[in-house]
């Protein structure tokens, strides 16, 4: 059966989709789910950094240039994700046909449950294909108004493609008050607000030591978020753990969990 392919796009840059779609797909394969990540972002291709995979001889790059074969640009990924990661070389980038990139993910879509795409930010040709090869969207989105500008934008090309816009997922939200809310997000951009992330300090360590924020840091508040969005999408029933009590953690460091 044909793997869900989603795009995850942004309209504007920055607004944290890479880190995103790197946590959601890490956590779905927690969820036993088989997931292929896709960097699409050609130009900027950041995902293999956020999974500590940067040392990589083949990318999406020289199989879109037609010197290398698709196979050999999956790579296993934390969690057991498969990983085909865009290159960092600006040669390639220049090589690389994006116009392939439809017929490639024809072939990676019979691989796995969900091929989840990082569309590059804006809509330049390479962002356009990337939000043509996908069948589903999810707009990765601050809650700021230029942010959910672009975003609209993004959106409406989506459409026209006939990509179905599955919601947003608001990154980085601080609760301060020149943020827009939920409600206005979703009146402003017409779609279902999937899950809100909170800006959480420990989303730049994971980042700074390659390793996804679901497998280093998995209480933390945007991870929890991350995972129910990933529960969401999987269709599982998942309640994040309950915070430890005090008296339980003092019992543990004495008797190292054994409680009499
Ligand atoms: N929830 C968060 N809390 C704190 N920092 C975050 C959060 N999400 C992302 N960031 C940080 O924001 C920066 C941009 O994130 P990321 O590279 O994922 O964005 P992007 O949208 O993919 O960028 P672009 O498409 O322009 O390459 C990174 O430094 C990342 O660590």
């Amino acid at each position: 059966m044909e793997g869900r392919s989603i795009v995850f796009a942004s309209g504007k840059g920055g607004t944290g989709k890479t880190t995103t779609v790197a946590n959601i797909g890490v956590a779905l394969a927690q969820f036993g789910k088989e997931v292929i990540l896709i960097d699409a972002d050609i130009t900027m291709a950041n995902l293999s950094l956020i999974l500590g995979m940067e040392d990589i001889p083949v990318t999406l790059h020289d199989v879109l240039a037609g010197e290398a074969e698709l196979k050999d640009a999956i790579y296993e990924g934390p969690a057991g994700v498969k990983v085909i990661p865009g290159g960092l070389s600006l040669e390639k980038v220049k090589k690389a046909r994006p116009e392939r990139l439809r017929e490639l993910i024809r072939e990676i879509g019979q691989m796995g449950d969900f091929i989840l795409i990082d569309a590059p930010a804006g809509l330049e040709l390479t962002s356009v294909t990337a939000l043509l090869i996908g069948k589903e969207l999810i707009i990765v989105t601050n809650p700021e108004i230029a942010a959910i500008t672009d975003s609209l934008k993004t959106k409406l090309v989506a459409e026209k493609l006939g990509t179905l816009p599955l919601g947003a997922i608001l990154n980085r939200v601080t609760s301060e008050k020149t943020e827009l809310s939920k409600e206005e997000i979703e009146a402003l951009l017409e779609v279902p607000v999937m899950g809100i992330v909170p800006e959480d300090p420990e989303v730049k360590r994971a980042s700074a030591y390659g390793v996804p924020l679901v497998i280093k840091n998995p209480t933390s508040p945007a991870a929890i978020a991350y995972k129910q969005i990933a529960a969401k999408l999987a269709g599982i029933r998942w309640k994040p753990p309950e915070p430890e009590s005090p008296v339980k953690r003092i019992f543990k460091a004495l008797f190292g969990g054994r409680r009499r």
